[in-house]
């Protein structure tokens, strides 16, 4: 295993506190002007992407100071203790592979004396053959129509990626094929999706890892009953219904037949499991050979991680950018903003992966960690998050760092929307290095007409000082391989900065207390009576439910 550093109290630490006080008021503007080839020094060409950094404040020292920030937390032996499959999730006692799944390679690969690599095959040739059959219109419901419609039923990585994924590669989609997504136990949820949908023509997903999920389970169970209410067949769930998870015995309670199973393992952890059977809902929304592209995408960064670097290696430039910011500046967030309609639902998957991956408060020694950990992650799609929170980026009180991401190739060219789009990409990262400064202000508003007097009054509320860091991600196509990619890109940055902070990234104590209580709080709101078992605010909003119910 490698070992537990304390980042805190490697040299490099105190070297970048050091830094930090003489580098942090830096106008980024000036660095450019003083080097000439910082642009070409602080960006990265790799495959079909351009990761510019170069706008971030940092200069050669910085960067520096972090690659042996990296190296004295023993980023090398970490990375190689995942892919080789050693129990990093200590917790669990689990190995964390979900790179094996996209993974090419056929040298044994073992998790307690077992080659995985086989399992992996035999699971996704599954898929495979289940989708190409599906998109023959091979596979029949109750009635003898084709089947053309998947509802994926599931939550948490069992439904953001997936989701995420056939979102963002909706213009891949197979013909004719629809896809819908219910997570949420909300009702409204199931409801809206049945609406749409013909029992007749339909495949349920149910995709749980644990197959004890709470909001998955009764969503299933809600979606077996209309469906029973139409097909009036218990022998006919066999064609409708499939299942993805570890837990064959819950999968059989439920009525789902084993051979109906598509197997992932326990060293795939939730948040990154759309590689695995997970992902069926991908394949069988933009066919197995795209499934595939995305899966490569994934094995390339993978490759390009595990063997690039550390000055050359795009998720430990972006985790040590991000360490910079949230642990020398004091930044508590970082904003994801692609400027790509298909990808609304990106920053929501990295929310489930980062924040539920390094939101931890507790080391890998078990001690209370001093330093702050994982940020909160947040964003929208651009251009309308400009016309939203962007002010605040501009003009507030806080230091955001963010990650502009673009495709140079639209989906769907129509007129002057691209350029359009793409500007607004350039111009935003610009604008939040440069601010505006009171002579460009002054300008502005002597060319308005303005006199003296008002411009005086106006200047402190339009001036604004910029510095504000950005990474731009332009990538030339958002095609499923690049997804991949993209996608894996971020997995790592997580994972280096989780070893850098020194907590475990693939367990999530935290989620269960709130299912715990939930769990003791369902029997008390059945009947009339009052509860009186929690504290004063938690009885009476259960108290005034039941009144007004
Ligand atoms: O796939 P499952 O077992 O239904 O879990 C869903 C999600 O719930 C969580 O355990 C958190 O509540 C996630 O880690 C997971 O992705």
């Amino acid at each position: 295993m490698f070992p537990k550093v304390n980042p805190a109290l490697t040299d490099s630490w105190s070297e970048l506190e050091e830094h930090y006080e003489k580098i942090s008021g830096e106008p980024i503007i000036d660095m450019f002007k003083n080097d000439p080839e910082r642009f070409s020094k602080f960006s990265i060409q790799w495959k079909e992407f351009l990761v510019d950094y170069s706008k971030n404040i940092i200069n050669d020292e910085s960067m520096s100071l972090l690659m042996k920030l990296a190296k004295e937390c023993e980023l090398k032996d970490a990375i190689e203790a995942m892919f080789t499959g050693e129990k990093i999730n200590e917790t669990e006692d689990r190995a964390v592979l979900h790179t094996a799944l996209r993974s090419n390679s056929t040298e044994p690969l073992k998790v307690d004396g077992q080659d995985i690599r086989p399992l992996i095959q035999t699971e996704l040739k599954k898929v495979e053959s289940f989708a190409n059959k599906f998109h023959a219109g091979e596979l029949k419901g109750y009635s003898g129509k084709k089947l053309n419609t998947i509802v994926n039923i599931g939550i948490g990585g069992s439904d953001l990626g997936p989701y995420m994924v056939t979102e963002a590669l909706k213009p891949y989609s197979v013909e004719g094929i629809k896809a819908y997504f219910v997570s949420n136990v909300d009702g409204s949820h199931l409801h809206q999706v049945l609406k749409q949908v013909n029992p007749e023509e339909t495949i349920f997903i149910v995709a749980s890892k644990t197959f004890t999920t709470q909001e998955t389970m009764t969503n299933a169970q809600s979606a077996k009953d209309w469906f029973l209410g139409h097909a009036k067949n218990e022998a006919e769930i066999a064609k409708h219904f499939i299942a993805l998870s570890t837990n064959k015995a819950s999968v059989e309670a439920f009525g789902i037949d084993s051979k109906n199973m598509f197997e992932f393992w326990d060293w795939v952890g939730g948040r990154y499991s759309l590689w695995s059977s997970i992902g069926a809902s991908i394949a069988l929304t933009v066919g197995f050979k795209n499934f595939k592209e995305l899966l490569n995408g994934a094995e390339a960064m993978d490759l390009h991680f595990r063997e690039t670097p550390f000055d050359k290696n795009l998720p430990v430039i972006m985790a040590l950018l991000g360490i910079w910011y949230n642990n020398f500046f004091g930044a508590e967030s970082h904003a994801i903003l692609p400027y790509d309609q298909y990808m609304h639902r990106f920053a929501s998957y990295l929310q489930q992966g980062d924040m539920e991956s390094n939101g931890k408060f507790v080391d890998r020694n078990g001690e209370p960690i001093a330093i702050q950990t994982g940020p909160v992650i947040w964003g929208e799609p651009g251009t309308n998050g400009q016309h939203a929170f962007y002010q605040l980026i501009h003009q507030g009180t806080k230091l955001i760092a963010s990650d502009f991401i673009a495709a140079a190739q639209s989906q769907n060219p129509m007129g002057d929307h691209h350029p359009k789009l793409l500007a607004n990409f350039f111009a935003q990262t610009e604008a939040l290095m440069k601010g505006k400064i009171e002579d460009q202000v002054i300008n502005e508003l002597l060319k308005e007409g303005k006199e003296e007097e008002e411009i005086e009054a106006l200047l402190p509320f339009k001036v604004f000082e910029g510095n504000q860091p950005t990474n731009s991600i332009l990538i030339k196509k958002i095609t499923p391989f690049n997804l991949g990619a993209l996608i894996a890109m971020y997995e790592h940055k997580i994972f280096v900065q989780g070893v850098i902070w020194n907590v475990f990234s693939f367990d999530q104590w935290g989620v269960e207390l709130g299912k715990q209580l939930a769990g003791q709080i369902l029997p008390e709101l059945k009947g009339d009576e009052k509860v009186a078992s929690h504290d004063a605010s938690t009885n009476g909003l259960i108290n005034q439910w039941k009144a007004w119910r």
